[in-house]
């Protein structure tokens, strides 16, 4: 079994009240075997963690990676414009080959920002998870399922060979979920049935919620009732476990239906802010007991993966939101992208956390930096200071993915090439 030891690093451990210290950390095959302040073992890797602040993987709860191919193509618009015009027609042209590499160039990112899990929602899913096999991250994926031309009978199918292929492939790396994409392009009939499903076969499911006032709007209209008072109806919030993304248009009455839930939300600020969707209730969200954790959604609306953007613009809106700096503080935020978005993809089990016994899913920062110094508070400096170009490795399953900014699962010159080429021809004419 492999081991390496990461010697003398500041550690944020993200358990809660646990302060940071500086210690070691022993990584045996797949998992953390000791974290104290100094362990004398052998070990067949030695990694120098002076100046290093160690944390765990961020998880970004909420993505379309393969999305990444469409960065800066399509911006400044409305988000059904958007959609409707731009995102559906190029994605019309997508082959398993295009969604494979833009996976890859999605993880190649998050791999260098310091995320190592995320969930997952799109189209030809098992070029996905070839990419997520070979990148060497976590993932939890899902078949995006719309049902507004046809029956999605092919769809289906799609969803639930993912599930039967896939599941705990790569030593448990990937899990699966249902995936209907939202309210609007789920009618009852069709959303009824994959919430029957999921709830017989326990699968969870994840899907997109309240997103936009247009969405509030068309479910109104359709269905007199709120976007969340139609999934309540259904009964996806009785017995599944639900990953929703956005929900930033919630009433206080709909804040009620999700309490209690199973799962929760994947709140996505960047996005939100960009498209000018809202502020989503995240304190009162929280305040009622609903996990919320962190997501970018894809780099086609949010233009970036990286997380500790997310982490800023979280606090920040709820900070600005409530007319209150003391709202949504460092540590908090931090626990967010990390242990409450482990929640949202059902691994905190597994990671989210440093701790002896979980997966080694974990970063090195380096903090020998201008903009990183000097050091007061660890918390503070990780959610307000730092950026994703400041992480120096990242560590998935015990696997070294970087090494001082080093890809050292995929050729980057390799995933550069294909990406250009492949995303000029989505986009030739649109
Ligand atoms: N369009 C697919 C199924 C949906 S996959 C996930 C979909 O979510 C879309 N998407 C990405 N970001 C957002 C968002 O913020 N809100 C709603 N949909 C989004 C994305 O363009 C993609 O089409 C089909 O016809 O089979
Ligand atoms: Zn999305």
């Amino acid at each position: 079994m492999q081991r390496i030891l990461i010697k003398g690093c500041s550690i944020l451990t993200m358990k809660t009240g646990e302060k940071p210290f500086v210690g070691d950390i022993l990584l045996a095959g797949q998992r953390i075997a000791r974290i104290a302040p100094s362990i004398d073992e052998t070990a067949d890797q030695i990694l120098d963690g002076k100046g290093m602040l160690a944390m765990p993987g961020l998880i970004n709860a909420h993505n379309h990676a393969s999305m990444s191919l469409l960065r800066a193509f399509s911006d400044d618009l409305k988000l059904m414009d958007w959609l409707d015009k731009k995102m559906l027609p190029a994605e019309a042209r997508m082959t398993k080959e295009d969604i494979y590499w833009g996976t890859m160039l999605g993880s190649a990112e998050m791999i260098a920002s310091g995320t190592t899990a995320f969930a997952d929602m799109y189209v030809h899913m098992d070029a996905v998870a070839e990419a997520i096999l070979d990148s060497g991250m976590r993932a939890s994926l899902t078949r995006g399922l719309v049902f507004l031309e046809d029956d999605g009978g092919r769809r289906m199918t799609e969803a639930m060979d993912l599930i039967d292929n896939y599941s705990g492939a790569g030593d448990g790396r990937i899990t699966t979920m249902l995936g209907p994409h939202a309210p609007y392009t789920c009618p009852p009939e069709p959303l009824a049935k994959v919430v029957q499903l999921a709830r017989e076969r326990r699968i969870p499911i994840h899907i997109h919620l309240a997103e936009t006032r247009e969405e509030i709007e068309n479910i109104k209209t359709k269905y007199n009732q709120t976007p969340t008072e139609y999934l309540h109806e259904i009964g996806l919030f009785q017995d599944n476990h639900v990953l929703l993304a956005h929900a930033v248009h919630l009433t206080s009455s709909d804040i009620q239906l999700l309490h209690g839930m199973k799962g929760g939300v994947s709140h996505n600020p960047v996005s939100n802010l960009k498209l000018a969707c809202g502020i989503a209730p995240v304190t009162e969200m929280i305040a009622n007991g609903i996990t919320v954790g962190l997501g970018t959604d894809g780099a086609g609306s949010a233009t970036t993966l990286d997380m500790f953007a997310e982490i800023k613009a979280a606090t920040w809106l709820q900070k600005l939101g409530h007319g209150d700096p003391t709202v949504l503080p460092a540590e908090q935020a931090l626990r967010m992208a990390t242990i409450e978005s482990a929640k949202l993809l059902g691994i905190d089990h597994e990671v989210g956390t440093l701790e002896a016994g979980k997966r080694a899913d974990l970063i090195l920062l380096d903090l020998n930096k201008p903009h990183l110094q000097p050091i007061h508070d660890l918390h503070a400096l990780a959610a307000y200071s730092v950026t994703g170009a400041d992480v120096d490795t990242t560590i998935v399953n015990g696997q070294i993915l970087m090494r001082h900014r080093q890809l050292l699962t995929m050729s980057w010159e390799e995933v550069h090439t294909q990406s250009a080429k492949r995303a000029a021809r989505l986009v030739e004419g649109l």
